[in-house]
């Protein structure tokens, strides 16, 4: 079976990235995953000032819009960097959360698709053919994490 995710009120929401499960990366706390991703985009840019902006937005849906403003320079290695700096991200959600960390850990094997009907690089797109790398991001830190708690239990 396939488990389609995308909006935080609907079943599996916490795979969202809107979801409100906070992280701490390099002692900076976020609230969202969303807001560290679109502040990521403008490091080292000429428009870094936003990204304490983005910090401080008041919802996921505002930091996002805040990170699409397309007058604003991203980062020159953004396509190169963003899916790794997405991956750091989705981690340390699902190790901080252990709520959360159980829902993605009884997903068992099966397929993870972020229903985005516009995304076709994070989710399947409108066809539902896209390349979905949130899903398989989320597929590859359930995994991490489950290599993780193998080597806690052998080392108990
Ligand atoms: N508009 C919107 N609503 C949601 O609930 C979403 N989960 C998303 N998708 C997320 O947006 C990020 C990609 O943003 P960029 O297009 O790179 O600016 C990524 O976190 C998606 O999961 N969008």
């Amino acid at each position: 079976m396939t488990i389609y995710f995308y909006k935080v009120w609907q079943p599996y929401g916490c795979f969202s990235n809107f979801s409100p499960h906070g992280i701490h990366i390099q002692g900076t706390y976020w609230p969202t995953v969303e807001h560290y991703y679109q502040a990521q985009k403008f490091v080292a840019s000429r428009d870094a000032v936003i990204i304490p902006i983005i910090h401080a937005a008041a919802t996921p849906e505002e930091a996002a819009a805040l990170g699409r403003c397309s007058d604003r320079q991203l980062r020159r290695d953004w396509d190169l960097v963003k899916t790794q700096i997405m991956r750091e991200a989705v981690l340390k959600k699902f190790l901080t959360h252990a709520d959360i960390r159980e829902v993605l850990l009884r997903t068992g094997d099966e397929i993870l698709v972020e229903n985005s009907p516009t995304d076709s690089f994070w989710g399947c797109g409108a066809n539902k053919a896209g390349q979905n790398h949130l899903g398989k991001t989320l597929m590859s830190v359930r995994e991490e994490i489950r290599n993780l708690l193998s080597l806690t239990v052998i080392y108990e």
